[in-house]
């Protein structure tokens, strides 16, 4: 017997790869996939992209399409976003359900996949009372079957089980026009006059409310043709496994049919229908990777072959990474550091505990990769090559590469450090920085309009050669280098070991303590408006506006859960770093006298400008607001960078992904969040709270989504969910996550192929190797940062929150080691400015030029939210970043 063949229509829903994993797996199929709206096969006048060579009339389409549906056992109709009449939203699906009996073949629709069965044979898709996206409910069916010798009841001999719902909208088919219970208990399993085909096969009853109850359809079968539909959602991960014996038995149920019609499918040759699978970025360049040395950019050999040599001192007791930066960051003008601001014992217990911190030495002379979306090009720099200052940039075209991520992977794969992977640092050396919320955008295809109207970044990452990592738990400080030049580094690495050590018993600075700092939450009457910040948070009115409007969509089937944010920006007089770009190029002994020279200066240029505050505090620096936002609120992903024309401040609870050598993938999607209270102080109050049908539903959608993501690199049956909804305690909230894990696949888990000699990486066919960055570009902007389904939910979005780009915030900021390791934070609870964003603010003295600050807060709107509701959590997120310019002057 041949290995059984489905095709997948996927209408660009979050959960398709679930699916195709469920009947991989399930059915020992081999899956392939085609999008309902592919241009091969569909009316190509709307096509730009498609090769004119491959345009065909709308009837030579449909000849494709049937050609290529002989090639399969079934056919699956996937759920997604939209109504099935809208033929946009279901577009291949329509010609399935019309197929001529010669080019019939089995199929099952799932969710919209159903839907549309139900409205192509006479049935009407209208909305349910109140969606149920995200709801567990018992799937009511009879267990022993039709019973009056009808064949193709798949529910046949299958028990009891709950599935997960992720829908608003319902087929009806003529139930819901019966009145008395009586009739109801037969007339339910009868098709009716409206539909004559199709036979109703499981239902869902739904008390609402004040209404009675909702009688929805959630299975039917067609009488006499191989269609079959389930609006319920079998591959979801709260759906129970005794409703795998639907589709098993759905299976067996196409398969007779097949039989009995002489079916068989065709064989051999090359379909039109991808792999579930997307290709890995590394198998794509395996020519480029293969080239000549010779004719190789400059970019492309430095670093190459580098050994790693690493010293390890002692962590002084009472020392903070912040300490650590200031004493060996000295020499550069940016920084990143990825902070576990939490690991101070002192600080929360409560925290979820992150061990290392990792700071990035020699940004100067790192070489950056940066790429803004749109471009067809991304740009590789450097700014000091052996100890002088020399400026190298070029523009690197990204069609060879496939896209920035190609080029990405492709310079870490000829840095990778192949050897034994140390085990007492998460990381070595490697890539570290920023991804944008609009380079996710742009790389699932959401566009960014004609123009933007900046050159910042998207992708900036610098490949940090020189590192320190602190292990919390270790108590040590590792000084790391990644190099070919021995003497340099055992003289740069001596160096710095000398400068920790004289962090021993430092004298601490007595620090201001944020929360005791006013905060104005008001207008403040200030004769000098320009030394004074000006802060534009959200208009209350209007975001529970736009939380209605989101709730509309909903409604109408457009999204299942929309991830609402909204902007706060906050002007002053420009900070120390940017007025200095180098700001303290200086070494620590000269430092001071700098310092109290520009002591000096400001208290001149108060005395001057500002004589009626005469101890108006100085605009702090970044730096400054990071060491008050990490002793304020810290988190196990706190970050800071100052990268290009980037600054980011960030204390960041969410771990978006972390992957390790050996393919071990680990998503933690964050959503329902409490803030703490009198009322809400323990873990078990606000386990009450959360753990509640909205804040699980919220929960369960983007677990579900990060599985499909996952699932895409991952493939099938190589994605498991560790620990679901468990509720975890914060500084000032509390926050339900999931742990997702997937495995690349590796040594042992692709049958039969060759395999790569070297190391532990996650090796597949030879040359196609995938790695932890595979997982990264497939899975931005992060699922719980958008809602589900992620394509549409962002389009929603963008037009609701005004066409304004996120930036930073909804991105990641990250690390990924040239040993392959990586881990990922999504940047929230968070702020950023852009050197080029400044603003002329007229003080009684004439104009005066401000920074602008960015905070982005949001949160998931469900069916179930309320605006206050919604709008609350929106300011109590905002809260923490905005109090940390409590010790400037601010106006609202
Ligand atoms: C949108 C934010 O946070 C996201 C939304 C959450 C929620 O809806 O509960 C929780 C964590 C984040 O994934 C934010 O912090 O601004
Ligand atoms: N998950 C789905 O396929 C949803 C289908 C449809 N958009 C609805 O909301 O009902």
């Amino acid at each position: 017997m041949h290995r059984p063949h489905i095709l997948f229509l996927d209408a660009h829903d979050s959960f398709s790869n679930n699916i195709t994993s469920l009947l991989t797996t399930l059915l020992e199929a081999d899956v392939s996939v085609l999008p309902i709206d592919d241009p091969l096969f569909l009316n190509p006048d709307t096509t730009i992209t498609t090769p004119p060579t491959q345009l065909l009339s709308p009837v030579d389409c449909r000849a494709r399409f049937v050609a290529e549906l002989a090639r399969y056992d079934a056919v699956v109709c996937g759920p997604g976003p939209g109504h099935p009449d809208n033929e946009a939203d279901v577009g291949l699906m329509r010609i399935v359900w019309e197929l001529r009996e010669s080019e019939m073949l089995p199929v099952l629709g799932v969710c919209l996949g159903f839907q549309s069965l139900v409205s192509a044979h006479g049935g009407r898709v209208g909305r349910l009372r109140r969606g149920l996206h995200g709801m567990v409910r018992e799937i009511g069916h009879r267990e022993g079957g039709i019973g009056h010798g009808e064949d193709g009841d798949i529910f046949c001999g299958v028990g009891r089980f709950k599935a997960t719902l992720y829908h608003s909208l319902c087929g009806d088919i003529g139930q819901g026009e019966i009145g008395s219970e009586e009739e109801w208990e037969t007339a339910r399993w009868r098709p009716l006059g409206r539909c004559p085909d199709l036979v109703p096969l499981a239902w869902v009853e739904e008390e609402r409310e004040n209404c009675g109850m909702e009688r929805i359809l959630m299975a039917t079968k067609h009488r006499t043709k191989p269609f079959w539909g389930l609006q319920y959602h079998p591959e979801s991960v709260c759906t129970e496994e005794e409703g795998n014996k639907v589709i098993l038995n759905w299976f067996r149920a196409a398969q007779r049919w097949n039989e009995k019609k002489g079916r068989v499918p065709v064989l051999g040759g090359q379909g039109l229908a991808k792999a579930a699978r997307k290709p890995s970025l590394l198998s794509q360049l395996s020519g480029l990777l293969a080239g000549q040395v010779s004719t190789r950019q400059w970019w492309e050999v430095l670093e190459t072959n580098p050994e790693l040599r690493f010293l390890t001192v002692p962590l002084p007791s009472g020392v903070q990474v912040p300490d650590i930066v200031e004493i060996v960051g000295a020499e550069s003008s940016e920084r990143i550091i990825l902070d576990s601001a939490n690991a101070a014992p002192a600080t929360s217990r409560a925290d979820v505990r992150g061990r290392y911190s990792i700071i990035a030495a020699g940004l100067d002379e790192a070489l950056r990769i940066e790429h803004h979306s749109g471009e067809s090009y991304a740009t590789v720099k450097v700014g000091c090559l052996g100890g002088s200052r020399v400026k190298l940039s070029d523009k690197v075209p990204l069609a060879q590469y496939g896209s920035v991520w190609g080029l990405i992977a492709a310079f870490h794969e000829s840095r990778r450090i192949p050897a034994t992977e140390p085990s007492h640092t998460p990381f070595v050396g490697g890539f570290m920085g920023y991804i944008t919320y609009e380079q996710g955008l742009s790389d699932i295809g959401v566009s960014l309009g004609p123009s933007r109207s900046h050159h910042r970044p998207d992708v900036s990452l610098a490949w940090v050669t020189k590192s320190i990592v602190v292990d919390h738990l270790q108590q040590v400080i590792h000084i790391q280098v990644l190099s070919s030049k021995r003497m340099e580094v055992d003289s740069w690495l001596e160096k710095t070991a000398n400068k920790l050590q004289s962090l021993r018993n430092p004298q601490r600075r007595p620090s201001l303590n944020p929360s005791e700092l006013p905060l104005h939450w008001g207008p403040l009457k200030m004769r000098r408006p320009s030394m004074s910040a000006s802060i534009q948070p959200p208009q209350t009115k209007e975001y529970e506006a736009k939380v209605r409007v989101c709730q509309e969509y909903i409604a109408a089937g457009e999204s299942y859960e929309l991830c609402l944010t909204d902007q706060t920006t906050l002007s002053r007089p420009l900070s120390d770093i940017s007025l200095h770009p180098d700001p303290n190029p200086l070494p620590s002994s000269l430092r001071k006298q700098q310092q109290q020279q520009q002591q000096q200066q400001q208290q001149q240029q108060q005395q001057h400008n500002c004589r009626s505050y005469p101890h108006h505090p100085p605009t702090s620096s970044s730096w400054t607001l990071f060491k008050r936002l990490r002793k304020h609120q810290p988190s196990p992903f706190a970050s800071y960078l100052r990268l290009g024309p980037a600054t980011l401040v960030s204390a960041s609870p969410e771990r978006f992904l972390t992957y390790d050598r050996a393919g071990r993938c680990s998503m933690r999607p964050m959503k329902g969040t409490v803030r703490k209270s009198e009322g809400v102080a323990t873990l078990a109050q606000a386990e009450r709270i959360l753990h509640v049908p909205k804040e699980e539903a919220e929960n369960l959608m983007i677990v579900d989504l990060v599985r499909h993501d996952l699932h895409g690199v991952c493939g099938a049956g190589n994605v498991r969910v560790p620990e679901l909804l468990k509720v975890e305690e914060y500084q000032s909230v509390f926050q339900m996550i999931t742990v997702v894990e997937g495995q690349l696949p590796g040594r042992g888990n692709e049958g039969g192929e060759e395999e790569e000699g070297e190391g532990d990486r996650a090796v597949g066919r030879k040359g196609c190797c995938y790695t932890g960055l595979d997982v990264l570009a497939a899975s931005l902007p992060p699922g719980s940062m958008t809602g589900a389904p992620k394509k549409r939910s962002c389009e929603i979005l963008r037009e609701i929150e005004g066409h304004k780009e996120r930036g930073l915030y909804s991105g990641v900021v990250g690390y990924m080691c040239a040993t392959g390791r990586g881990d990922w934070s999504v940047t929230i609870r968070s702020l950023f400015r852009w050197d080029d964003e400044q603003v002329v603010v007229n003080g009684d003295e004439g104009p005066d030029t401000h920074e602008v600050w960015r905070i982005g807060a949001g949160g998931a709107v469900t069916i179930l939210s309320t605006p206050e509701g919604e709008r609350e959590e929106m300011f109590t997120k905002l809260a923490g970043p905005l109090r940390i310019f409590g010790g400037e002057p601010c106006r609202w």
